[in-house]
């Protein structure tokens, strides 16, 4: 697809915890400026991926590149928003001195700001429209303002490779489109490539060029139009699914009730994908 070489490359990875199989032969590349959305239900083996990515889980087998060497060894390439943090209300820490703390967050001590790291910070701020609330403290900020300010402390050291994990959990319509649209920019403005989970792919479809589409650990990997089809799905569930489409959503069902447990059922129709 291109000349360029992949900023993460993910081979027939697999991943073992507590004696069991969460991840078999995962296998997908990602390009500069591609977005790709990695969807699956609960405990679908998601977050174990990530961690695998960032180094804090070993595999069984396989291998994770990232800018062509192990992961562990370009942890600077790539920045990392985890799911939730909770900002106490009384923390006296504004959002520009979240942003900061990406920087050099293993110092101890308050920021301290000189020319430089201001004009790093005043970056990663205005990339996610920040900069009417850099001055108050975090724990007063909302949910989606809480949302980008944690993003401006992954920006903040300009990584490469963007990763989110469930950004959109927690945030009501607008706000999620909105974060849909910051992270459009981020990969048309900045050629960031972003990796971002969700339960349902609806909302990323927009923006998203590919897709890893996680059921029991295995996945179907490529651009939607390679992935959200009905046999493919089907294989990876192990039983007959439909696409449909319906308002620019789409809706993957089982065909036949009587074919598909209950669980099963529940499953492929709650994420929405
Ligand atoms: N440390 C561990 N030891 C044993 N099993 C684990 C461990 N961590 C996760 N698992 C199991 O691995 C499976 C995948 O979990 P994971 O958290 O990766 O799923 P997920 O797709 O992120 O789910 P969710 O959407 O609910 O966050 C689950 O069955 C979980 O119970």
């Amino acid at each position: 697809m291109t000349n360029q070489s992949p900023i993460l490359a993910v081979a027939d990875l697999s991943v073992d915890l507590g004696g069991r199989s969460i991840l078999r032969d995962v296998s997908f590349d990602l390009y500069p400026g591609q977005l790709c959305a990695l969807i699956g239900e609960n405990g679908a083996g998601k977050t174990t991926l990530l961690r695998t990515l960032l180094g804090l889980i070993t595999q069984r087998a396989g291998t994770v590149l990232i800018g062509a060497a192990p992961a562990r060894e370009h942890r600077e390439l790539v920045g990392y928003v985890p799911q939730k943090i909770n900002f106490d209300p009384d923390l006296p820490l504004r959002t520009r001195d979240l942003v900061r703390l990406g920087l050099d967050g293993q110092r101890l001590g308050l920021p301290f700001f000189n020319g430089c790291t201001r004009h790093a910070v005043d970056q990663a701020l205005q990339a996610v429209g920040a900069e009417d609330f850099a001055d108050q403290r975090v724990g007063e900020l909302s949910g989606g303002q809480q949302q980008r300010a944690v993003i401006a402390h992954a920006l903040v050291r300009k990584p490469r490779l963007l990763i989110l994990d469930e950004p959109l959990a927690n945030l009501d319509f607008g706000s999620a489109n909105a974060l849909v649209d910051l992270l459009g920019r981020l990969i048309i403005q900045q050629q960031m490539t972003v990796l971002v989970t969700a339960h349902d792919m609806n909302p990323l479809i927009p923006v998203m060029d590919r897709l890893v589409y996680l059921v029991d650990g295995r996945a179907a990997t490529g651009t939607v139009a390679e992935v959200v089809q009905a046999e493919v799905l089907s294989k990876l569930y192990g039983y007959p699914v439909s696409v449909l489409h319906h308002g620019g959503r789409i809706l993957v069902l089982p065909d036949a009730p009587e074919n598909a447990d209950v669980a099963n059922m529940n499953r492929c129709a709650g994420h929405g994908a």
